[in-house]
């Protein structure tokens, strides 16, 4: 945690919605005047795609089948630790891209697969932001949750985690059907004992609800849109939570616990919003005056 260069992290697993929520924080940002540096989880993947093809290979030769994009060692926590650690104290840090995509390799200059170069972060941002699969970890290596003064999951219900993943994946990506399966079930291992324990670690989770069938999400033929789903947004510290403005402003939400709200799947941004902005503000507040 730091006073002076505050972090927010945002994490949730591959598919889940992390860019999505994205862009409701970059709204929050331009709107408030608050001057975000913004890393990737991707970018602290240990390897790139043909060195982890191989990396694979090697480990489930060697026996170890649940190697994945998804485990600790399978990315630099150590040095996404460093970044976190020397931004809360100087305000400095640097960080990559990992290309994806056709669209991302025209953008960056890199051939789809690898990383651009280590940059430093502009000098003088208010914050830094990440996305990413592991911005809440804590395990015997690293403790990425301590740095971080704001930690949001985005954990859509499974089923639906994985639709959002094959379309994706399908449609901006150019994988098949198959090969997604395969991956969701080469990540399963790191999914349970890696990605899920951070959501006990994280402040709000928003988890997003279908309410329409998805009991085969391997031949779903759209994403559930919006109005096809719930989200329910669980506190882990309810203390300071204004819940009754909140049901207020939110039409058609309701609690379900005492630290817990269900809003309607269209109002997802109005919430995050409503929700985030105080907070928001208030670690930009709180930073200039340490
Ligand atoms: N609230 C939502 N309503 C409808 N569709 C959504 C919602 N959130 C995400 N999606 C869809 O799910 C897919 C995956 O979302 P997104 O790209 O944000 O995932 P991600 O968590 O950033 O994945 P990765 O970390 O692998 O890049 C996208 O097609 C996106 O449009
Ligand atoms: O979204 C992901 C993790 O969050 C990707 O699966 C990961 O970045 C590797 O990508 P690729 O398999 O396309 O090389």
């Amino acid at each position: 945690m730091s006073k002076k260069h505050p972090i927010i992290s945002v994490t949730g697993s591959s598919g889940a919605g992390t860019s999505t929520v994205k862009h409701t924080f970059d709204q929050i940002f331009r709107r408030e005047g608050v001057n975000a540096v913004s890393i990737e989880g991707d970018a602290f993947h240990r390897f790139n795609r043909a060195d982890m093809k191989a990396e694979l290979e090697r480990q489930y030769a060697a026996g170890n089948h649940g190697f994945s994009h998804f485990s600790y060692e399978a990315n630099e926590l150590k040095e996404l630790e460093n970044v976190f650690r020397e931004y809360g104290k100087t305000g400095t840090g640097r960080t990559r891209h990992y290309v994806h995509d056709d669209d991302e390799s025209a953008r960056y200059g890199v051939p789809p697969g690898n990383f651009t170069e280590w940059a430093p972060f502009e000098d003088g941002s208010d914050l830094l932001f990440y996305e990413g699969l592991h911005g809440s970890v804590v395990n015997d290596e690293v403790n990425l949750a301590q740095y971080a003064d704001l930690k949001i999951g985005v954990v859509p219900v499974i089923n639906l985690e994985w639709i959002q993943k094959i379309h994706r994946d399908r449609e901006r990506r150019g994988y098949t059907t198959e090969a997604i399966t395969d991956v969701i079930l080469r990540r399963m291992n790191a999914y349970v004992h890696c990605i899920c324990p951070q959501f006990t670690e994280t402040d709000i989770n928003f988890q997003r609800v279908p309410v329409v069938d998805t009991s085969n999400p391997f031949v779903a033929r759209w994403i559930p849109t919006a109005d096809e789903s719930l989200v329910v947004i669980r506190f882990k510290n309810p203390r300071g939570i204004d819940f009754s403005y909140l049901v207020s402003m939110i039409e058609g939400s309701w609690m379900s616990r005492a630290n817990s709200i269900v809003i309607p799947g269209g109002k997802l941004d109005l919430a995050m919003q409503l929700i985030l902005t105080p907070m928001i503000d208030r670690l930009v507040s709180e930073s200039k005056r340490a």
